[in-house]
């Protein structure tokens, strides 16, 4: 097994790509995020709130009925579309044409929800990020494995990771793992933790930003907004996940002076993107 590839400030400005100066909102990229359940709506505006505010164009957000008029009051700028079911994800249906989706904070794993991903699945060819309950309910249903388009960004934290792929004995096992994972349904696996390493075929990405204050509700619904959004722009999978996880990593090490571990939380995320995309330029 190859070392991994740091993931160095160096690396990122090769992928990142500045603002063109005359670029306008419809060509910025549209995304959609797929989000939510009651009592966890946070998670879908976690997500959505950080895709825009991530340099797409626009954001569409799909959420269960109960969500909308809080959607439309915390980020009046994302547009909305809601599920028929008062509190979850009954149908994935939507008469726009996002250049990326992310799926999964918050959706749960109601009966309804997991076959309205399969059906979603089963015809959805837009690159796009599967996260939460959405890899949770993937992992209960493993012949679905084979409906995933190549280069789906997956997003596990450790135990998602362990109901896709099983368990591991050492850290060079769960590699293992994962790369036979990655190569057979030709996915790219943003295994997250300390540090977040991505997984492409037989490479092994690592960042190099980050650090304990993230260990806090709803910073990986937040990444999931920020990779979705780099996809919707254009960044190829394996680049926007690099670009994703270091600029997510980066506004942790940037707030920490001021919020120190305790009391930074995953909109302190949201609120340092501006300084963090302004370090890369
Ligand atoms: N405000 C909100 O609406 C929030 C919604 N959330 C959503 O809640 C749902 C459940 O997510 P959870 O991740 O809490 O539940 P899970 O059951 O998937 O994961 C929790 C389990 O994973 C373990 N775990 C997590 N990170 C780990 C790490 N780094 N190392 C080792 N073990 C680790 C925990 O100890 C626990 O046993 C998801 O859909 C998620 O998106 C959460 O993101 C929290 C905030
Ligand atoms: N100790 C830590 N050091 C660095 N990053 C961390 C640490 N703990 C958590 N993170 C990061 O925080 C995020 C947590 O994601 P996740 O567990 O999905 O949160 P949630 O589901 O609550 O949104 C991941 O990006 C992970 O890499
Ligand atoms: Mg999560």
């Amino acid at each position: 097994m190859k070392a991994p590839i740091l993931i160095t400030q160096a690396e990122i400005q090769q992928i990142y790509k500045p603002i063109n100066p005359k670029t306008h909102k419809g060509i910025q990229g549209h995304a959609a995020i797929i989000a939510g359940s009651y009592g966890k709506i946070g998670a879908a505006v976690l997500a959505s709130k950080a895709c825009i505010k991530s340099g797409c164009g626009l954001v569409t957000t799909h959420i269960p009925k109960c969500g909308y008029e809080i959607l439309q009051s915390t980020i009046p700028e994302v547009m909305v579309v809601t599920a028929t079911h008062e509190k979850y994800i009954s149908e994935i249906i939507f008469d726009i044409k996002p250049q990326a989706i992310g799926i999964g904070p918050g959706i749960g794993q109601e009966p309804n929800t997991q076959k309205a991903f399969q059906e979603f699945l089963k015809t959805n060819k837009t690159p796009l990020v599967i996260d939460a309950d959405a890899l949770n309910i993937l992992s209960q249903n493993k012949s679905w494995y084979d409906l995933l388009q190549p280069d789906t960004i997956l997003t596990p934290h450790p135990k998602e990771l362990e109901r896709l792929i099983g368990s591991w004995r050492s850290e060079i096992e769960k590699l293992v793992r994962a790369t036979e994972f990655s190569k057979q349904h030709q996915v790219i696996i943003v295994m997250k933790g300390a540090p977040t390493q991505i997984v492409n075929g037989e490479s092994v990405y690592e960042n190099t930003t980050g650090n304990a204050a993230l260990a806090t509700a709803g910073s990986g619904d937040v990444l999931t907004g920020i990779i979705t959004s780099l996809l919707a722009q254009g960044y190829l999978p394996i680049k926007a996940a690099q670009l994703g996880v270091y600029i997510h990593g980066l506004t942790a090490d940037i707030a920490l002076p001021e919020t120190g571990y305790q009391s930074f939380i995953a909109s302190d995320i949201i609120a340092n993107l501006g300084k963090a995309f302004l370090a890369l330029d």
